[in-house]
């Protein structure tokens, strides 16, 4: 196992932009770990309150239910997160923001060049875990782009979800590389935005499966 503090030999996976139910219920069948639901409008992948509710009230206990938010108003937050088990905040959102709803939460930050890891995993402590995502300038998120993986130091006093580009194709890759808690996918595993795809899914999960079984 990784010399890491936040050493896992189980990598969780996370499988983001849910619009479905078929997806909902391909992605519990094949084993994800957490479900992300995009309830930012401008995305492809948008949810409202109201199809939350439905998708999340078939997701089964011990598969964490997350929201996805970009700036977005507290009063919507607050009640997106009666269907949720994680927030999830991908704007510019405040540590004390993040902070001042009923549900835990993670941050997501986007590797624009000269971002200090160090200093974000400070300033966000209260988050359960920092997710990194590439950077693209005027998009929050599902961009399905890399970035420099050996960018993030092994140090990180928070647990690391590694996002951006990841495929069944890399994400072994990424695992032996970062050796992070978590990674996220959404495009990787998509027919078209919003809409994924069952094949991909089970060889996403069979890949971060594959790489967590050959690190011994
Ligand atoms: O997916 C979106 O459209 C989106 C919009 C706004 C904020 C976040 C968004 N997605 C986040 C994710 O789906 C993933 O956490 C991450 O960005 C990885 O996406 P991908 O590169 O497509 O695997």
């Amino acid at each position: 196992m990784a010399d890491t503090p936040f050493p896992c030999s189980r990598t969780r996976i996370k499988i983001c932009g849910l619009t479905r139910e078929a997806d909902v219920d391909a992605a519990v069948a094949a084993g994800a770990d957490a479900l992300g639901f995009v309830l930012w409008p401008g995305s492809k992948r948008a949810v409202d309150e109201a199809r939350l509710a439905e998708l999340s009230a078939r997701v089964p206990a011990f598969v964490t239910r997350v929201g996805l938010f970009v700036d977005q108003e507290p009063a919507l937050i607050e009640r997106c997160a009666r269907h949720l088990d994680l927030l999830q905040f991908h704007g510019d959102e405040a540590p004390a923001f993040c902070a001042g709803f009923s549900r835990p939460w993670i941050k997501a930050l986007r590797m624009r060049e000269g971002l200090d890891l160090h200093a974000a995993a400070e300033a966000y402590r209260g988050a359960g875990a920092l997710l990194l995502d590439a950077y693209r300038p005027g998009v929050p998120g599902g961009t399905g782009e890399t970035f420099d993986w050996s960018r993030i130091p092994e140090n990180l006093a928070k647990a690391v979800i590694l996002a951006g580009g990841l495929r069944s194709e890399n994400v072994a890759d990424a695992i032996a590389t970062v050796h992070p808690f978590a990674v996220d996918v959404s495009g990787g595993v998509e027919a078209a935005p919003g809409r994924k795809d069952a094949e991909r899914l089970e060889a996403f999960i069979a890949a971060v499966r594959g790489a967590d079984a050959g690190r011994g």
